[in-house]
């Protein structure tokens, strides 16, 4: 089969989307494995399939497969690039979208200088659901990775990670610790490692290795994850700029039940197809 995809990215996180509304499109691991390859695919961090909604009150369903294959709950940058997505290729003219994801709706609202919002819900920071093992008795968790531990902050925005906060960021530290805690026993579904430098209460740098595919140029939930764990913890303010190896997001959260809110561009690179 032909399949027509359009390659996107927010800040460098890159996808592939494909219209599944026009047509029926199903996708298998090993094809997804085949797509994402930089080599003997098309290359990408993520695969984003757009769907019609099964609830009247949706206008789409999203679908989100990482490059190993699995489907997985959300995806921040990739909610961005949906919404231009869907707009460029004229499945709607509505500039507030509504969208029915794994984990529930999120609301996507295109402003008028082509930035993206997206109303992410609120986190939790229960450990039962991302899930992470932990022992009640821990006032702040700490996770060993090789020789050392780390203090962490569990997260689920959605999809889960495990935010770091650290003096220096290097790429030691994130290409072994975060292969180390992604899949570490006590995140029975594998998590992603933020790791969090704090600028000043409004600004952080931040790199995360994705579950599912390393470390990416953004992830826009690990944004999210890192900027409501400092806020929790008191470092942070409510409206904070997340410096991402791919440029900057703007989080805003108020707290407790509060969603959050991500903003931040989305860029379409180009069209083609390819045979599956
Ligand atoms: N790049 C994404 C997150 C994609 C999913 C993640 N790797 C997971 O497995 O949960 C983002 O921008 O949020």
């Amino acid at each position: 089969m032909l399949l027509k995809f359009t390659k996107m990215h927010g800040l460098g996180n890159d996808f592939v989307v494909v219209d599944a509304v026009s047509r029926k499109v199903f996708f298998n691991k090993q094809q997804i494995e085949r797509l994402s390859d930089r080599n003997w695919g098309i290359g990408f961090d993520q695969l984003l399939v757009v769907e019609p909604p099964s609830h009247p009150d949706m206008d789409f369903r999203y679908r989100i497969y990482n490059s190993d294959g699995c489907e997985v709950e959300h995806c921040g940058n990739g909610a961005r690039c949906f919404a231009k997505f869907v707009l460029d290729r004229e499945l709607t003219n509505k500039r507030i979208i509504n969208v029915e994801t794994k984990c529930g709706a999120i609301q996507l609202r295109v402003l008028d200088d082509g930035l993206v919002t997206v109303d992410m819900g609120s986190p939790s920071f229960e450990p039962k659901d991302l899930p992470f093992i932990a022992d009640p008795s821990e006032g702040l968790y700490s996770i060993t990775a090789g020789e050392n531990d780390y203090f962490m902050t569990p997260v689920s925005v959605g999809n889960p990670h495990a935010v770091i906060k650290v003096d220096q960021l290097t790429d030691e530290l994130v290409a072994t610790v975060g292969e180390l805690i992604e899949c570490h026993e006590r995140f029975p579904k594998n998590v992603n490692v933020g790791f969090m430098q704090v600028i000043n209460s409004s600004e952080v740098n931040l790199r995360v290795y994705e579950r599912g595919v390393g470390e990416t140029q953004a992830c826009g939930t690990g944004a999210c994850a890192a900027v409501v764990a400092g806020i929790k913890q008191g470092w942070l303010s409510p409206s904070v700029t997340a410096h991402l190896r791919g440029g900057d997001l703007h989080i805003e959260w108020q707290g407790e039940d509060q969603p959050i809110f991500m903003t931040g561009p989305a860029e379409k690179v180009f069209e083609g197809q390819i045979y599956l």
